[in-house]
């Protein structure tokens, strides 16, 4: 059934673009992961990060402006709240909520910038007052099914209020089917692209992210469904669950340390196309690694994303990406 469904891949002139697949590297092979909080006016710079922040609706448009004029074809928005009014709780509501900073966003950059392909990171973690990516039963694992309507749901807000991709990066059993159930019933499936987080595992280089989303787990870790670091079985397991699921895209997560899991899915699955997320700890060491002069930042950072183009991904989720928009000015 969803391997013959076709048109959620192709019903954008980036997604199109991405079914076709070289190893240079050109604006739509980069997609540009961003933060949105809710004062609207907001820039808040990420300690751990030099050179990110997080933006409100106004001031990302600021900043998106002259990065569409330079060739920026793709985002990533998340969606980052504090839990000072107590907003946070133990099924995530504040994701799909109205007053959700990329539910309010989506309408105001689809109008700003209509050839953008926006896409949705979708996951508990940073709305839930545990910090976890699904719903925990009384007992504090994760109650899969309950979790998977809840990404589902929010994926569907999502898809109403104007992504083009949603990308679940919550790592539950099964989500890519409730997803594209849920876009299927709503009409919106050939509208809306399902990327998964499909091969992500639990790595220490998401320090910075955790920092700046906001989304530290309260207790434990993730290591009950992200995947570890040493296996490459299941590995494949996750991207063929994902695939049969109907997924659109695949991912793997983190990048530069995973590179023959890159390998492993692209030989398998030619057909789809595959994304690698530079991560934000991956941002922070070469960038640091550059500022004390250890080595010039623009010929690493050029073999590293060359090595991951090499490697299998179509495209690449990077903090660096208006360096590189710059780069391909040049
Ligand atoms: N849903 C969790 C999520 N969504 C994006 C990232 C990492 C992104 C980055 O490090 O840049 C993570 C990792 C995590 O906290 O487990
Ligand atoms: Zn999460
Ligand atoms: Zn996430």
């Amino acid at each position: 059934m969803s391997s013959s469904k076709l048109h959620s891949s192709i019903f954008h002139p980036t997604l199109r673009k991405l079914q076709c697949q070289d190893v240079a590297i050109d604006a739509h092979n980069l997609m540009y992961p961003v933060f949105l909080v809710n004062d609207d006016e907001a820039v808040q710079p990420i300690p751990s990060m030099p050179g990110v922040a997080r933006y409100g609706i106004n001031t990302l448009l600021t900043h998106l402006e002259p990065l569409v004029t330079k060739g920026l074809q793709s985002i990533l928005l998340f969606g980052v709240v504090d839990n000072l009014q107590g907003s946070k709780d133990s099924i995530g509501s504040g994701a799909d909520c109205a007053t959700n900073p990329v539910i309010r966003a989506l309408p105001r950059l689809r109008t700003a910038f209509p050839d953008l392909l926006i896409a949705c990171d979708v996951c508990l973690c940073p709305y839930t007052d545990h910090g976890h990516c699904g719903v925990l039963t009384p007992d504090g694992v994760i109650d899969n099914e309950p979790s998977i309507k809840r990404i589902a749901e929010i994926a569907l807000a999502y898809a109403k209020a104007g992504a083009h991709i949603v990308a679940p990066s919550d790592m539950m059993d099964n989500r890519i089917y409730a997803i594209k159930q849920m876009l299927r019933s709503a009409n919106l499936d050939n509208r809306c692209s399902v990327l998964s987080y499909s091969v992500k595992f639990a790595s220490g280089f998401y320090g910075p992210f955790r920092d700046a989303a906001q989304s530290a787990p309260a207790f434990g870790d993730r290591k009950c469904y992200q995947l570890p670091p040493g296996s490459k079985g299941i590995a494949k397991r996750a991207a063929k669950r994902d695939v049969e699921e109907g997924a659109d895209m695949l991912m793997v997560k983190p990048g530069m340390a995973y590179l023959d899991i890159v390998k492993q899915v692209k030989d398998e699955y030619p057909e789809l196309p595959l994304f690698i997320y530079q991560v934000s700890g991956e941002y922070s060491m070469l960038l640091n690694a550059g500022a004390i002069g250890a080595f010039d930042l623009k010929t690493v950072l050029w073999e590293v994303l060359v090595g991951m183009r090499r490697a299998g991904a179509d495209c690449i989720i990077s903090y660096f990406t208006p360096l590189v928009l710059d780069w391909l000015k040049e």
